[in-house]
């Protein structure tokens, strides 16, 4: 088959989902190329990628315009709205995320979203602003991406949504035992290597909660038609039930190449000799268990936040990045991220029908709300 180059841009690219993306692009060489990289404070690896990669636009958040690279420097709003861009993946974690993702479907891109934040925080003004401007949001999230596979030739909506966790590493602990963590055991995902923030979601199951708003979202659906269980292999990546009872679901070793791969060449399937291949007689057997909230608050205050809409899930997400970034620098214990949450939200004042400046308001309240509090413990 013939087709074309997809000029590709990637936000984040000396992340978790960014070196992924690059990987996916080296081994796919007649498919992509790199147009724009953006990252923060790694310059000496955005320097390596824009030396290999020669992309013509990058963004640096802790360089100088000039020391960058040879590459137009440009900031990272402008490269997510690059005319010649076929797809911009955006894997700017947590709220940096918000306005690149505008940016992008404002311009009428494909966007390849991985950041899962600006969907929880803003995600009726993000879709409605992709409805206008008729650009696309293709899902990189493992469990979003199995959801919109399973969806892919279906003419009637799913009845239910199950979103797979692996119930990260404190899955057999009680709940004394896990609000004692340290940062260096919740750091241990036992099947995914992330980024810092969105590890430390999968141990409280905030990651999980996050996701069900993700989903509600990107599938219109009710989030009391979304479901969580507990699969620790994390074979399958999620599953849709139908009117009839009929289940699908989408399986793969877990391996986010798999989904990036799947966006970036989208609606083809390519051949990738570098993704490994489920071996049945390994994977023996797979196991489910349901979430327990009690030992995981953080998941039911996500499913609360989701249910009241308005700015609650804006201001879950701006305290749980805080929260996560204080445990992380062990000014808090892993039993107080969910404490202080709660009491955020308990404090919040919420807006209805909010624009995207009552969001940021939200966001901005929250952060300095958590910070507070976190004061007096
Ligand atoms: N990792 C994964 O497997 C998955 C991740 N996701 C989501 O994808 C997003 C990215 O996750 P992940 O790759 O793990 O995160 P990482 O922390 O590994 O990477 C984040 C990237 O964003 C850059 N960055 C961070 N803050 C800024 C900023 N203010 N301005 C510009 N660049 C910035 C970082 O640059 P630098 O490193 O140079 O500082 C880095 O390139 C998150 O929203 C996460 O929830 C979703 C599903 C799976
Ligand atoms: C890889 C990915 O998409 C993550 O969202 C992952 O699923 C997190 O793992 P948990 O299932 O432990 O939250």
């Amino acid at each position: 088959m013939v087709h074309s180059i997809k000029k590709v841009v990637i936000l984040g690219s000396t992340g978790s989902i960014g070196r992924q993306t690059l990987e996916v692009v080296r081994s796919l060489p007649d498919h992509f190329k790199v147009l724009g990289l953006a990252g923060g404070a790694n310059v000496n690896l955005l320097k390596e990628q824009a030396g290999e990669f020669r992309p013509e636009y990058i963004y640096c958040r802790d360089c100088h315009k000039e020391s960058a690279c040879n590459s137009r420097f440009i900031p990272m709003e402008e490269m997510a709205a690059l005319p010649e861009a076929d797809v911009i993946v955006v894997a700017t974690p947590g709220g940096a995320g918000l306005q690149p993702v505008l940016a992008a479907a404002k311009a009428g891109k494909v966007v390849a979203l991985a950041n899962k934040e600006s969907l929880v925080s803003a995600g009726e003004i993000v879709t409605g602003i992709v409805r206008e401007n008729k650009a696309k949001l293709l899902p990189v999230d493992s469990e979003h991406s199995a959801i919109w596979q399973c969806l892919s030739g279906e003419v009637t909506p799913p009845s239910r949504i199950i979103l797979t966790a692996s119930g990260g590493p404190f899955r057999s602990l009680t709940k004394n035992e896990i609000d004692k963590v340290t940062p260096e055991q919740a750091l241990k995902h036992p099947s995914w290597k992330m980024g810092l923030k969105v590890t430390i979601d999968s141990a409280s199951l905030m990651n999980k909660g996050l996701e069900i708003i993700e989903a509600r979202w990107l599938f219109d659906m009710h989030i009391q038609n979304i479901q969580v269980v507990i699969h620790p292999q994390s074979i399958i990546h999620s599953m849709v039930e139908f009117a009839d009872g009929s289940l699908k679901a989408q399986l793969s070793r877990p391996d986010m190449r798999f989904p990036i791969q799947y966006a970036l060449t989208y609606p083809e399937r390519v051949v990738n000799h570098t993704l490994p291949r489920l071996n049945w007689a390994e994977v023996g057997k797979l196991d489910f268990e349901i979430p327990d909230m009690t030992r995981f608050p953080c998941l039911g205050l996500a499913i609360s936040a989701g249910e009241e809409g308005k700015t609650f899930p804006a201001a879950l997400c701006a305290a749980d990045e805080v929260a996560v970034d204080l445990f992380l620098k062990g000014k808090i214990s892993f039993g107080q991220i969910p404490e202080l949450i709660a009491k955020v939200l308990d404090a919040h004042q919420p807006v209805s029908k909010p624009d995207i400046d009552d969001i940021l308001a939200a966001d901005a309240w929250a952060r300095q709300k958590v910070t507070e509090l976190a004061g007096n413990f």
